[in-house]
């Protein structure tokens, strides 16, 4: 289980209108990276099933997937500079930052919205020596495309997201940063199956289901 997980929102200037009318807020850029936090405890596996909480569908709550390029540290860092903040980074994988939008609308924080059990989907890979500035991310639904974009296209690049956290905090060995989601992601439902590929890592695949 990795220590903390960073995630980076609006991090894709193709995702600002989607997380805009969903969660409100304005639809500019972020000036400087924009992290929320996750819970370990919500992370699984590949394969694991992602279960929609009960309340969330007594409550008819929207959940989204979003794929994302997803940082697993390898070494203690604090004021990493751009030039030197990929010498902590161990490899990248895959995440899938599952998002209960009602809830990340409604709610102070994005408590539950974020980190619901089972809502941080992260592998199945961790792979070394890739450039995480030019790599393909796809998020999948059954077998269609619903996101799929360059991270060349992220508006803070993986160097900047490291410099701007550890001037802050102490990333250690096993945490994790997920970078940002690009595009339009898509509800996921019971029944449903979703990916997230990362060119050079693998696909991670998780089944959803409803809690009982
Ligand atoms: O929920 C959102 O739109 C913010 C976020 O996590 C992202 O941009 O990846
Ligand atoms: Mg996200």
């Amino acid at each position: 289980m990795p220590g903390k997980i960073i995630a980076i929102g609006r991090n894709y200037v193709s995702h600002l209108a989607h997380s805009a009318s969903l969660v409100g807020g304005d639809i500019e850029l972020p000036k400087v990276p924009e992290p929320f936090f996750k819970t370990p405890s919500s992370v699984v596996g590949p394969n694991d099933p992602i279960v929609i909480p009960r309340e969330a569908i007594e409550e008819g709550v929207l959940v989204e997937e979003e794929a994302e390029l997803t940082l697993v540290i390898g070494k203690q860092c604090r004021r990493a500079t751009q030039e030197n903040a990929l010498d902590f980074v161990l490899g990248v994988t895959c995440g899938n930052d599952v998002s209960a939008r009602n809830w990340q609308r409604g709610d102070l924080s994005w408590w539950r919205a974020k980190s619901s059990d089972t809502f941080s989907p992260i592998g199945p890979y961790i792979v070394t020596g890739l450039d995480p500035d030019n790599l393909l991310l796809t998020g999948r639904i059954n077998g269609e495309v619903i996101q799929q974009s360059g991270t060349d296209d992220l508006a803070h690049n993986c160097r900047r997201i490291i410099e701007f956290v550890s001037s802050v905090l102490t990333l250690e060995p096993g945490d994790v940063i997920m970078t940002g989601t690009p595009g339009e992601p898509g509800e996921i439902k019971r029944g449903d199956v979703v990916e997230v590929e990362l060119e050079g890592v693998g696909v991670l695949s998780n089944p959803v289901i409803a809690e009982e």
